[in-house]
């Protein structure tokens, strides 16, 4: 079997999992539009606006060539933004197998359909078997993977052996990888948890300290578990990697674009201005978006959500919000707790 493998695009992210891979003794061909960016990592190997001045290895080859990129490769890694998943997913149409092994590791919807990645590829792909799709969740700083600190993840797939056959793939000391059949629940927990980091940048930017963040990571906890049922997810893959794993290191971490955007936020810049200045995507604030409009389809109260919304996007104070969702209405912390429990002793 060929030792090539293929990332798209060389993002942050997309440069943290080729450099996995390449550990893995695999060759990694890593795609980018930008043919500056290209030349750099294949000369310099490098790739300095995403990831400063680490050194790359060398079984990294770039190109702006996508049937290059996806000529005779055992498994293609696609960690495009979600804004433009469907672009490049047309731009693998013509090249792509279906013997090829198809990860992608974007968090985020489409902000039009509300699809999650896997359907958008499914779509764009229909020579690909959508059940073989997996995904790539968890928490995972691109900047503490290059560093190989030690990281663990979760693939999803509803075919187990095409999580299996990633999981070889990347798998090694530093980087563990866990299986789940999950799809539904790794994709939107690796998406909502976004939202919720925001709020936390947001949260910490005003100075709240503590108890309100384990509040937020929490009571978000519930509502990212409750859409994400709602919508098809293991109520368990919540409480995994991909759910509170994800949520407490975006939340907590100096690395997350999401945290450092509501931090910024907190300190008067407007929306525009702090997602200029940050140059890398910030998925969160697409998805406060679709989880306001999916919240609705769904029927699922989210209040942070909801506040984080208005914050955004109707010129809400963050401190009024806060203010809002301490003031709300009393309530159970467990749904089921509110509902008589019908057993068979009690009829
Ligand atoms: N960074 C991280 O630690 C992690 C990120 N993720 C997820 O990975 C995904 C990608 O994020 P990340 O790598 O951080 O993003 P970055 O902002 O670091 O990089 C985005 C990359 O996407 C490229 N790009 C954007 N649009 C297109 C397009 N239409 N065609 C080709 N290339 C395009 C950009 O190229 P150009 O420079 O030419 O614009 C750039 O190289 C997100 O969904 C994110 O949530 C998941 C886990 C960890
Ligand atoms: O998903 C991530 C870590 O698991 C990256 O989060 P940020 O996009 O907020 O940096």
């Amino acid at each position: 079997m060929s030792d090539k493998v293929a990332v798209l695009v060389a993002g942050s992210w997309g440069t943290a999992i080729a450099s996995v891979l390449a550990e893995n003794q695999l060759d990694v061909t890593l795609w980018s539009r930008n043919e500056q960016q290209v030349a750099e990592i294949n000369n310099e190997h490098r790739n300095h606006r995403f990831l400063g001045d680490i050194e790359l290895s060398p079984r990294i080859r770039a190109t702006t060539s996508m049937e290059e990129a996806l000529h005779e490769t055992r498994a293609v890694f696609v960690v495009a933004p979600s804004a433009s998943m469907r672009e490049v997913a047309l731009q693998m149409r013509p090249f792509l197998r279906q013997e090829t092994i198809l990860v992608h590791a974007t968090k985020g919807f489409e902000a039009t359909t509300l699809r999650r990645m896997s359907t958008v590829l499914a779509e764009e792909l229909p020579q690909y078997d959508p059940y073989s799709i997996v995904v790539l969740s968890g928490p995972s700083h691109a900047e503490e993977v290059i560093k190989q600190c030690p990281t663990t993840v979760v693939v999803a797939s509803e075919n187990t052996e095409a999580a299996e056959a990633a999981q070889d793939l990347l798998i090694n000391s530093y980087f563990r990888v866990y299986t789940n059949p999950d799809v539904i629940g790794v994709e939107v927990g690796g998406a909502l948890k976004n939202i919720i980091a925001l709020g936390a940048g947001l949260t910490d930017g005003l100075g709240y300290g503590d108890n309100a963040k384990a509040a937020l990571i929490t009571r978000g906890l519930a509502e990212i578990s409750r859409l994400g049922t709602a919508m098809g997810g293991n109520p368990l893959t919540f409480a995994g990697l991909a759910g509170i794993g994800d949520l407490v290191v975006t939340c907590t971490s100096k690395h997350s674009r999401n945290w450092r955007a509501g931090y910024t936020l907190a300190q008067g810049e407007p929306l525009e201005t702090v997602l200029q200045q940050m140059g890398m995507v910030v998925e969160g604030v697409k998805t406060t978006q679709a989880a306001y409009r999916l919240s609705r389809e769904y029927g699922i109260t989210m209040p942070i959500a909801d506040e984080l919304y208005a914050v955004l996007f109707e010129g809400k104070s963050a401190i009024a919000a806060a203010q809002d969702l301490m003031g709300r209405g009393r309530t159970h912390e467990i749904e089921e707790v509110a509902k008589p429990v019908q057993t068979k002793w009690f009829g």
